[in-house]
């Protein structure tokens, strides 16, 4: 039985305490407290969306006489919805299970070995645990928690990320990395730039693994996983689980007016690549940012990990000066 909360208890046994909303799901609560209603126009609707049909990328054929129908397609892919769907990219299928399996393990974690990794906490500003978006400064709250994961060096990794999933964090970060390399390399020759390898580098020099975790939830039409957003980076590669929920935001191409989300469903062996705010820049808007968002499920808890991608603070970002 849920204890008896005002939103300030409630907001310090989520935030603070660092109990997440996954001890709140825990508590057995019939429905969403307020702070996790959103308005209806953030809310997201199940039953009329249409699903995202256009078919996953093969990355093996670019090393094969299909090259350029590849790159094409990726090219195409960034121009128009900034989403796509890739196979064959290197991300063994037994790494997701054991990534599920480690997030699984770290968010159950009790409340009080979490909260060693909260902000303001944690020893290390590279290992960040918490829940929502910025509950701090957040009226409404989203139905999630996350573990954020920077990297600086495979030393410092396996030292300060947490036990739980330090190895197959690490490890999905460097194989998405080359994922991310391989596509940027692809987008960035197609606008006729060149860039030496350092600069290159430092482009994508800044990366993230975001291990997030949407308990159950028993009200998802009101509340939202992660609400509307576009990723601020570069590339972001993301693994989802089985469960589904990511909607991404479409424009029809002649009426802008008219936006419609589509849900990216669980495709096995697939990643999702979408395209950051940064890149939309520096290519002068020739790629697209979209934006995306996810609903919780009432009966299972889903997971996905995140990879983003963004520059080094040493860059000052503009459209590259063959764009303009
Ligand atoms: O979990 C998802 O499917 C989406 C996560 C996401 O968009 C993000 O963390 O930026
Ligand atoms: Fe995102």
């Amino acid at each position: 039985m849920a204890p008896n909360f005002n939103s300030s208890s409630l907001y310090d046994f989520v935030v603070r305490d660092g109990n997440g909303v996954k001890g709140l799901a825990e508590l057995g609560l019939l429905e969403v407290p307020e702070m996790y209603i959103q308005p209806p126009e953030e809310r997201i609707e199940k039953k009329d969306s249409r699903a995202w049909d256009m078919p996953p990328i093969d990355m093996s054929m670019l090393n094969g006489p299909e090259h350029e129908k590849v790159v094409n397609e990726i090219v195409r892919a960034a121009e128009t919805f900034g989403f796509f769907l890739v196979v064959n990219h290197g991300v063994p299928l037994e790494l997701w299970e054991s990534l599920k399996d480690a997030a699984n393990t770290f968010f159950s974690l009790p409340a009080e070995n979490k909260a060693v990794y909260l902000t303001g906490v944690s020893r290390s500003a590279k290992v960040k645990y918490g829940t929502s978006f910025a509950p701090e400064k957040e009226k409404i709250l989203e139905w999630r928690d996350y573990i954020s994961l920077t990297y600086s060096s495979d030393e410092d990794a396996l030292q300060s990320w947490p036990n739980q999933c330090k190895e197959v964090a690490l490890e999905y970060l460097k194989l998405s990395s080359k994922i991310v390399r391989d596509i940027m390399k692809i987008l960035v020759a197609k606008l006729g730039v060149e860039l030496d390898d350092s600069k290159f580098e430092s482009l994508i020099g800044i990366k993230k693994v975001n291990m997030v975790y949407y308990p159950v939830c028993p009200n998802p039409d009101l509340t939202v996983g992660i609400g509307r957003h576009s990723d601020i980076g570069i590339i972001t590669v993301l693994l989802q689980d089985d469960i589904g929920g990511l909607y991404v935001k479409v424009e029809s191409e002649n009426d802008a007016e008219n936006e419609e989300w589509l849900e990216i469903s669980p495709t096995p062996g697939a990643l999702v690549i979408n395209i950051g705010n940064t890149l939309e820049i520096l290519s002068n808007g020739k790629y697209k940012s979209a934006e995306h968002r996810a609903r919780p499920s009432s009966t299972k808890a889903r997971v996905s990990a995140v990879m983003f991608t963004m520059p080094t603070a040493a860059e000052s970002i503009g459209p590259f000066p063959e764009m303009v």
